[in-house]
């Protein structure tokens, strides 16, 4: 047989052994991806994922129900999404605060979160870095524990105010949220820039109210389907909802009012003004190089975002529990009377004394934790978590109202029971939250290095003002029947549904 040398040969070998080490690396790979093992999921459908099954519940019960059939961390596809939900507050801890550095980053998938900070260029929504780094320790040098006190005088003067607001509807029966509203939007106004509004019937107030619901509206998993199908990218964009433009056009609106905010404190920092507020600080960092003027407004943006609802409706919260649990308003009176006196004016340092009402607040967020889902935290390597596969990118959301009710934790979970909280060791919640997850006393500011960096702005403003509350009135129901406090309204914010309690004097120096 005559053997014939073709001139191909050394491009059919090379390509042969392409072919063969692709191979290998293919089935390397497929072996690899096979041995891995990755978390359970429910049953998914085409296209859909797993987002039929939230159909008709709220995510929260949902999360809690599949929890409890896969175990306290599983996968639950959104469309194209895979997201890993984390409904136990052990394992929230190891993933997030000792594995710090993998799962504390966030997804930057969605274009209209993208819109609204302008490429990430706030702190919330930054993934984990150095650039989120530099914002968070400006925010914090402004808003941390130790620039807190500079604050306090603000915030009691504004405890005063939503006592008077209250006092104003002379014992009928009132809707307190936008009383509350106003106070927790003036606590921020004063520190972001040393302005307050008088009023809690004040335009700018509402404005500032419904711009932060639509904010918050198109950043919802229902604001913006294309993250979830990005199939819908191809259809006529008024089929799918708002559109980049529409989102563009409002975030220039409401970016314009926040450079109002800060134009009025250069024009009184340059008439002389001796004002301390995070604006003043911005502008110092601004002019040292540290940061630039887009970051300026987007910090101010994760401020007033973050700062209004939140605190407004845990108020909400802890008055529809006291007008339901008038045993316990009788017990706090009692420890308020030991502390202050009628004609004192109550304040958060007088306030710190009061075990029960410290209790209080605490049973408040643990039962009803304002974000009941957290931010969504994102992963920025792959990791092994318990034997499981987590690849890097994963979005993961923390369930910290399903965490909050564990019952082995906390016997009867669903119980407004604020005694619970006496016998511990009484610290606040921030500095709970940098030790032992079993001492910890509930979830609701997050976890990790993404912890609420509001946390004690946040515990402050809750104190004062629940101190004024209870020193100033009884907290009565408008009716016999008790308030619903199970049930509630999923926007923003988990908030109450809408109540009405009567606000009775206790106090002659309440004039
Ligand atoms: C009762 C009141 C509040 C609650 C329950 C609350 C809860 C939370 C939660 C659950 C997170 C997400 C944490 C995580 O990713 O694990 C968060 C983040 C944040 N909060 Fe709060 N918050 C409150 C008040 C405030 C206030 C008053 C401010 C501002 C003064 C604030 C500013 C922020 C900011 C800027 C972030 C993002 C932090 C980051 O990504 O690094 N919060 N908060």
């Amino acid at each position: 047989m005559e053997i014939v040398k073709s001139e191909n040969a050394p491009i059919i070998i090379a390509s042969i052994a392409a072919v063969a080490g692709l191979a290998t690396t293919l089935s390397l790979w497929r072996k690899s991806g096979r041995d891995r093992k990755y978390l359970p999921m429910p049953p998914t459908l085409p296209v859909l994922g797993n987002i039929h099954l939230i159909n008709g519940r709220d995510p929260i019960t949902c999360f809690a129900y599949w929890g409890q059939k896969l175990g306290h961390i599983f996968r639950f596809r959104m469309g194209a999404n895979d997201w890993i939900i984390i409904n136990d507050a052990a394992v929230g801890h190891e993933l997030c605060s000792r594995r710090g550095a993998v799962y504390n980053s966030r997804s930057t998938e969605n274009s209209f979160l993208k819109i609204l900070t302008k490429d990430f260029h706030d702190m919330a929504s930054t993934p984990y870095g150095e650039d989120w780094r530099k914002r968070r320790r400006i925010f914090m040098d402004a808003m941390g524990l130790r620039t807190v006190p500079v604050y306090v005088n603000y915030i009691n003067a504004e405890a005063q105010s939503l006592i008077k607001n209250l006092a104003a509807a002379n014992a009928a029966p009132v809707d307190p949220t936008q009383c509350l509203m106003l106070f927790t939007f003036n606590v921020i106004l004063k520190i972001m820039a040393d302005e307050r509004l008088k009023d809690p019937n004040e335009p700018w107030l509402q404005e500032g109210i419904d711009s932060q619901a639509k904010l918050f509206g198109y950043l919802g998993p229902s604001g913006n389907p294309v993250t979830l199908f990005p199939i819908l990218r191809y259809l006529p964009q008024s089929w799918v909802g708002p559109n980049n433009q529409e989102v563009r056009d409002f975030k220039k609106a409401y970016d314009a009012r926040l450079q109002g905010i800060l134009d009025r404190v250069s024009t009184w920092l340059a008439n002389g003004e001796d004002i301390k507020c995070f604006c003043k600080d911005l502008l110092e960092k601004q002019k040292e190089g540290a940061i630039d003027s887009v970051e300026i407004i987007e910090l101010l943006n994760n401020t007033l975002s973050a700062g209004l609802e939140t605190s407004s409706t845990t108020l909400a919260w802890l008055i529809a529990e006291l007008a339901n649990h008038p045993y316990i308003q009788e017990d706090l009176h009692e420890e308020v009377g030991k502390v202050m006196k009628a004609d004192d004016s109550p304040s958060y340092n007088n306030a710190f004394n009061i075990p029960l009402l410290q209790a209080c607040i605490r049973e408040t967020m643990h039962l009803h934790p304002a974000g009941p889902l957290g931010l969504p935290h994102a992963t920025s390597k792959d990791d092994i978590y318990n034997g499981y596969f987590i690849p890097k990118e994963s979005t993961v959301i923390l369930n910290l109202y399903t965490m909050n009710r564990d019952p082995v934790k906390y016997p009867e979970p669903n119980n407004f029971n604020p005694y619970r909280y006496l016998d511990d060791v009484q610290q606040l919640s921030s500095a709970l939250a940098n030790g032992k997850i079993e001492d910890r006393d509930h979830t609701s500011f997050g976890f990790g290095r993404r912890i609420c960096a509001g946390i004690h702005i946040a515990e402050t403003e809750l104190l004062s003002a629940a101190a004024a509350l209870v020193w100033a009135f009884d907290i009565m129901r408008a009716g016999p029947e008790l308030i619903d406090t199970v049930h509630y309204k999923l926007g923003l914010t988990m908030s109450p549904l809408p109540f009405e309690v009567q606000f009775i004097k206790r106090n002659d120096a309440l004039a």
